[in-house]
């Protein structure tokens, strides 16, 4: 059986300070392909040089990876301030209208981190510039020092909903996590339901309400020990089930669409 196509939304990175890279984390493409079970795929994130439309044929799901850049405020209707750090522009022309479309579709995508507030910000929802600097929140910023175990090892409680697809999943109403993120949620879009939240009141886990495909997205890095993490695995495996469902379905469509 063939593995489902799974698009990883790459980052602009540039090394060196000049050698501009499409890259994803290798913890990534090694959860989607050892765990998700899918052929990891990493997209170039620039309207220049991909549409939305060319990966939604291309690609069974879709993983909106973390990203230091952050989603520009106009996409969300706010003033640029110092406080919002850097953007990846590029990026937020596919993302953006990229989950609109799967929501729309069916087609599966998992949000991590970046991604979450991705899929926040396409539905209509807005993000705080700096979560820490609000009253009663805690620092959920990577460590500055320290190893990858350091900066990726597991930090607070997510609370989920009684009941809700986050608590099926993983069969616990509590779980622990890793934060990476400066921003957050501040305004939930239209049809985003958060289910799980840090123990200060940051939204951690979400979903979209009647999307008829896989929307499940979390603001902690399930891709770090996915295989072994009694969450990330969970989470991967549904993610890629959900794809290879998807995968299944649009074959019939594909094979029409040749033989026409
Ligand atoms: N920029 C956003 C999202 C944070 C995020 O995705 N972090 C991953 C960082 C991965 C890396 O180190 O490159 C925010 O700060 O909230």
């Amino acid at each position: 059986m063939t593995r489902p196509v799974i698009g990883i939304i790459g980052n602009n990175h540039v090394i060196d300070g000049h050698y501009v890279t499409h890259g994803g984390g290798a913890m990534n493409s090694s959860a989607v392909a050892q765990v998700a079970r899918g052929l990891p795929l990493v997209i170039p994130a620039d309207p220049k040089l991909v549409s939305v439309e060319e990966l939604l044929e291309a690609c069974d799901g879709f993983l909106l990876t973390g990203g230091r850049p952050n989603v520009h405020p106009d996409e969300y209707g706010e003033e640029e301030t110092p406080a919002h750090g850097s953007f990846d522009r590029s990026r937020d022309a596919i993302t953006l209208p990229l989950v609109r479309a799967c929501v729309e579709r069916g087609q599966p995508f998992m949000g991590i981190c970046r991604g979450f507030q991705e899929v926040n910000v396409a539905m209509g929802g807005a993000l705080h510039a700096e979560i820490r600097d609000l009253p009663g929140r805690t620092n959920h910023r990577m460590p500055p020092e320290g190893t990858l175990e350091e900066k990726f090892a597991l930090r607070h409680v997510v609370t989920l909903s009684e009941g809700g697809p986050f608590h099926r999943l993983f069969g616990a109403r509590e779980v622990m996590t890793n934060t990476l993120h400066g921003q957050g949620v501040k305004t939930p879009g239209r049809r985003i339901v958060i289910d799980g939240h840090a123990p200060d009141g940051t939204p951690e886990a979400l979903y979209v309400e009647g999307a008829p495909g896989f929307t499940l997205s979390v603001q902690w890095h399930p891709e770090w020990n996915a295989g072994a993490d009694p969450v990330s695995r969970p989470l991967f495996e549904a993610f890629g089930a959900a794809a290879r469902e998807w995968s299944t379905r649009r074959q019939p469509m594909a094979a029409t669409r040749r033989s026409a």
